[in-house]
């Protein structure tokens, strides 16, 4: 099961889509993505409309908040599981990390920002809003195009309401020994689309379906797309959640920053009637994803090779 392969992720290009859902480029990419999101639950895409400046100023913000004070970061612990501060967990020792709710949304992100600086830090809120509107334009892309590729349009509106943006943004130290250290355990996500962007130093790696681990060595353009649990479910299986997890070498911090479009606590999951059929017999009965976190977060769903089937495996 641990071995290493030389299979590289499926690499897409999106920075050539007009707004035009229907021409023949789109389609072309809406193929592409279909495709890995089947064999690997994601892929690297390559946007370039979001502007050289955030991208740069993305990682200052972040290496800002994580230099804070440790009692200044834990003013924002979390209410909800993996949303606020999380740190010095003894068996991710290198991992910390800080949830931003709304992130798309100005006055949730300076809420947020004066828990951390009283006296205000506009720059900071700036970033973290402009990075987060820019990446969520390629999470609806990507999620239109999975809606039209499963024949679920009169869904659309339907899915792409029912999430909100979490930005998580993440710091894994380097271990500074030449030994290979454990940044954060193998996972699969539980919401719908992540949208994951790093500095450039590597680490995460992402299991295949045959077991064996591809490491991700994303180029500074590009981001790395990939699908959970509750795509999964909604999709009755046909798109692929995989496991992944971060592996630490070297001096150098790694920062990662993700979108995480989330299930709004109420709203039901539920797979299509279009997904079901004989060869696709219902896997998930009707979920909420917050009911289904509380599960996750025990000692039995923490425990589950298959958190979600154990939830609500039909
Ligand atoms: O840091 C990364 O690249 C991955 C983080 C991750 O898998 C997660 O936060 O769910
Ligand atoms: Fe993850």
């Amino acid at each position: 099961m641990g071995s290493e392969t030389s299979l590289k992720l499926p690499i897409i290009d999106f920075s050539n889509l007009g707004q035009n859902p229907g021409a023949a480029e789109w389609d072309l990419v809406k193929s592409q993505v279909r495709k890995a999101l089947e064999e690997y639950g994601c892929f690297e895409a390559l946007f370039d409309k979001i502007p050289a400046e955030i991208r740069k100023a993305i990682f200052g913000a972040v290496e800002e908040l994580f230099d804070l004070p440790l009692q200044t970061k834990m003013l924002n612990a979390s209410k909800k599981p993996y949303h606020g501060y999380v740190g010095q967990y003894p068996q991710v020792p290198l991992f910390e990390s800080m949830g931003i709710d709304d992130a798309t949304i100005a006055e949730e992100v300076e809420s947020m920002t004066r828990i951390l600086w009283p006296q205000g830090n506009q720059n900071f809120s700036n970033t973290i809003v402009s990075f987060s509107e820019q990446v969520s334009e390629l999470d609806q892309i990507v999620r239109r195009m999975i809606v039209e590729s499963l024949g679920l349009e009169k869904y659309l509106d339907e899915h792409m309401n029912s999430t909100n943006h979490l930005l998580r943004v993440m710091k894994y130290k380097g271990p500074e020994t030449t030994e290979t250290k454990l940044g954060l355990s193998s996972h699969t996500d539980k919401n719908m689309v992540t949208i994951l962007y790093q500095n450039q130093v590597d680490g995460l790696e992402l299991q295949a379906k045959d077991g064996s681990w591809i490491d991700l060595k994303p180029t500074p353009d590009s981001f790395v797309v990939m699908i959970g649990d509750s795509l999964y479910a909604w999709a009755n299986g046909r798109l692929h959640s995989p496991y992944h997890r971060v592996m630490m070498r070297g001096n150098a911090a790694r920062y990662s920053v993700g979108l995480f479009s989330v299930p709004k606590a109420g709203y039901i999951i539920k797979a299509p009637e279009e997904m079901i059929d004989e060869e696709h017999p219902l896997l998930f009965k009707p979920f909420d994803h917050v009911q289904f976190l509380g599960f996750y977060y025990t000692e039995a769903g923490q425990r589950a090779p298959s958190a979600l089937k154990s939830y609500c495996g039909v």
